[in-house]
């Protein structure tokens, strides 16, 4: 029991509420608290003598009070220390300490990071990295990213299980979940490099995990209305390590890239990062190579004007120079790319004559033919697979001119399968660079850095789907923190009533159950192969998630919707086009274009898709994208739930991304919505306050009497049984 991993728990909790029968905690609580101990006494007798007034006022008298010092509030460093937990008193110690300039904050289990929207080299240099990697006790030192960092460090080292750790890192757009991520990698790419001790590993792994950075970022990230870097992607990077905990390899999954975005910009965002640095890194050689003359405009590149330091070709070739990727690739997949660009600017007009597949003009037929040029596919079967769709009944196939409209779709269509494919080679490419084998390492530390929670004016499939991963992060969090939490103390024999929690089940149920769910509702819908009623669709919803109590419908709206009771916040989801997102069809035509380009990357890309469609087809079963995202969720899921997990909340303090600058109303929406009120409460009404056994020891043992002492060593007593006593001399001698 007396293990130094073990950690004491110390609770934080209102008296009234302890469950200890010898008011042990008491006095423990209140010490644990800086400067307000002699407060809190007299708060403690005001309290039982003002029995007769309402909580209300109470409440609002411990805020005031609390409120008041306000020269103080900056010294929380954990969250759980604030007395009384309120949205506005822990909003207000935020404020205090973001004035501060101090951006971390602990909240009980999860970290609190305020983005400060502002280079602060000395808070990440490589000095202090090695302060809180060298530390004895890093969790004395002041909050930071790198304690969240060495703590998993640690748990791998001390083999305790689950030995594998998970560090989630979750927010909003623009809150810092990359910048974090990248910290986080920063940091064991320096204390667990294996490079200089290990000359035999694979030369400079720790280069090659920190360039796939820039590389996805160039190709996954965007400026968007909220963040001028977006990641359009989520990702779990797996750190792994030997049996000496030093960094051997790494790899990445991605989860759901946002492809619709090399189509369609809304008005004022822009295309991924790396179209606007080919256009502005471009040599003058590669310019012509790419078919990319400076002043040539292209409609899939707005606002290539706005200056951003991501605009940086260089580095983004070089990285991937450091990852092998060589030359010969990657001049396959500029041109891929700016083939894709030549795409964007083709416009159909309709036939002259009745039952004609649609016309280009001369510059769209300009544009195709470069684009046939850089994808190295035939112009004529490239025309053709825009504008003719074929028909099969049985053997025989029937040609179909397609509308003007369907000619866009099938344009756009074909420029996000590509990109798509593209993106994934991509990423198998960097672990199979970085990966190492098997037998070299037995232990990672994983990396989440998952799209925040959305909520736009316009909400659909993609908003669902990402709203559905947060609620599944948010089940574990809070199954896991409480279910852990509470199983521990059981474990230590302390006294202690469960506490209940807000459970997004009925939540989950709806989006994901069985047998009638959104999910379930929309696979049937696309399975049914016809065309998509948004009405009907919504009648349908109606009619089998009546008794779920998540779902509910603004009858006055005219749009078909329905409106999901997310553990964040309602969010109103638009019905229509969200079963075509779903089918997300791509034309065999297509697939087959490709499948006979020239170019052999591009070949490659699709000739294995096609055995997979082929099988799929053979089984008649329509793989939707919810299946598909459902899928990679479990696979992550089941991860999470093996590995010890530690969540880092980032908070977005402006929405104009300005240096320095809180806005209360911005920040208290987003403590909502991830529930960190609430998570402070359950660990203030549990024990934040941990401290390894040894070290307790160390620093008290000697006030214990001997007896005591001797029955520990002889193990007469649990550790916990043995704490208690301790506390009470302490009581005594006060
Ligand atoms: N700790 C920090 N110190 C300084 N600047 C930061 C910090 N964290 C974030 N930033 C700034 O905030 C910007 C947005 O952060 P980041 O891209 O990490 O957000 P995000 O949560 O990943 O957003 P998205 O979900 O859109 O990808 C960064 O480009 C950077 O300029």
């Amino acid at each position: 029991m007396a293990n130094v991993k073990q950690p004491l728990l110390f609770r934080n909790k209102d008296v009234s509420t302890v469950n200890s029968s010898d008011g042990t905690f008491r006095s423990l609580e209140k010490s644990g608290r800086p400067n307000r101990q002699k407060e809190k006494v007299h708060g403690l007798k005001d309290r039982s003598q003002g029995l007769r007034k309402s909580l209300n006022d109470s409440l609002e008298e411990d805020i005031r009070d609390f409120l008041i010092n306000e020269a103080e509030l900056h010294t929380y460093d954990d969250l759980t220390k604030v007395n009384p937990v309120t949205p506005s008193t822990v909003l207000k110690c935020l404020q205090a300490r973001y004035s501060a300039k101090v951006f971390y904050t602990h909240a009980g289990c999860t970290l609190v990071a305020l983005n400060p929207f502002q280079p602060i080299p000395h808070l990440y240099s490589l000095d202090v990295m090695r302060e809180y990697h060298t530390a004895p006790q890093p969790q004395e030192f002041k909050p930071h990213i790198f304690i969240v960092a060495e703590e998993a460090y640690r748990n791998v080292q001390g083999q305790v299980e689950p030995i594998n750790q998970s560090l989630v890192v979750s927010g909003e757009s623009g809150a810092g979940k990359t910048w974090t991520s990248r910290c986080l990698m920063k940091y064991y790419a320096t204390v667990a490099a294996s490079s200089q001790k290990c000359q035999d590993t694979v030369e400079k792994i720790e280069r090659r995990v920190l360039d796939s950075n820039p590389v996805m970022e160039a190709f996954g990230n965007a400026c968007t209305l909220r963040n001028s870097n977006s990641s359009r992607f989520g990702k779990y990077i797996q750190l792994q390590l030997n049996s000496s905990q030093l960094l051997v390899g790494a790899s990445v999954q991605t989860y759901l890239l946002e492809k619709t975005r090399v189509a369609f910009q809304a008005p004022t965002e822009r295309n991924f990062h790396i179209f606007y640095q080919m256009m502005k890194g471009a040599t003058e050689k590669q310019r012509l190579e790419w078919m990319l003359p400076l002043e040539q405009d292209f409609a899939w590149l707005p606002h290539a004007e706005k200056p951003l330091e991501e605009d940086c070709l260089q580095e983004t070739v070089e990285a991937m120079i450091n990852l092998g990727i060589d030359e010969g690739k990657r001049t396959q997949v500029f041109r891929i790319l700016a083939g894709l660009l030549q795409l964007g600017n083709v416009d159909f007009s309709p036939a002259s004559e009745e039952a004609q597949p649609c016309e280009l003009d001369g510059h769209s037929k300009g544009f195709l033919g470069k684009a046939a040029d850089l994808l190295q596919v035939s112009l004529d079967e490239l025309q053709s697979c825009l504008t003719v769709r074929t028909l099969r009944a049985g053997k025989q196939s029937v040609l179909k001119p397609c509308s003007q409209s369907e000619c866009g779709v099938r344009r756009d269509c074909l420029a996000k399968v590509i990109y798509a494919q593209l993106f994934d080679w991509l990423v198998t490419f960097i672990n199979n660079s970085m990966c190492a084998d098997n037998s070299m390492w037995c232990n990672f530390i994983g990396l989440l850095d998952v799209y925040g929670f959305e909520c736009f004016l316009l909400n659909n499939l993609e908003q669902l789907c990402i709203n559905y991963a947060n609620e599944k992060l948010q089940q574990h969090f809070v199954a896991h923190y409480l279910k852990a939490q509470q199983e521990e103390y059981v474990t230590e024999g302390l006294q202690w009533s469960f506490i209940r929690y807000q459970d997004n089940q009925g939540c989950l149920d709806l989006i994901e159950g069985s047998p009638s769910s959104i999910f379930s509702l929309l696979n049937e819908e696309c399975r049914l192969n016809r065309a998509s009623d948004a009405t009907q669709f919504r009648v349908r919803l109606q009619k089998e998630l009546l008794d779920n109590s998540s779902i509910s419908w603004d009858k006055l709206s005219k749009e078909p919707h329905f409106t999901v009771a997310h553990y964040a916040g309602n969010v109103s989801y638009q019905i229509e086009g969200m079963m075509e997102k779903n089918k997300d069809p791509v034309p065999p035509e297509i697939i087959s274009l490709l499948q006979k380009s020239q170019d052999s990357l591009l070949h490659s890309l699709f000739a294995e898709d096609d055995r997979e469609s082929e099988g799929s087809r053979k089984h008649s079963k329509v793989v939707t994208v919810v299946s598909k995202f459902k899928n990679s969720l479990e696979s992550l899921m089941k991860i999470l739930h093996s590995t010890t997990p530690h969540y880092t909340r980032c908070i977005k303090p402006n929405p104009d991304c300005r240096p320095l600058t809180f806005k209360k109303e911005e920040v208290i929406v987003q403590l909502e919505a991830c529930g960190i009120v609430e998570t402070i409460n359950i660990s203030a009404a549990g024990f934040p306050i941990r401290i390894p056994y040894g070290s307790f020891l160390q620093r008290y043992g000697m006030i214990a009497n001997t007896k005591l002492t001797a029955q520990i060593n002889r193990a007469d007593i649990s550790f916990s049984h043995f704490f208690l006593s301790l506390m009470n001399t302490v009581l005594i001698i006060m």
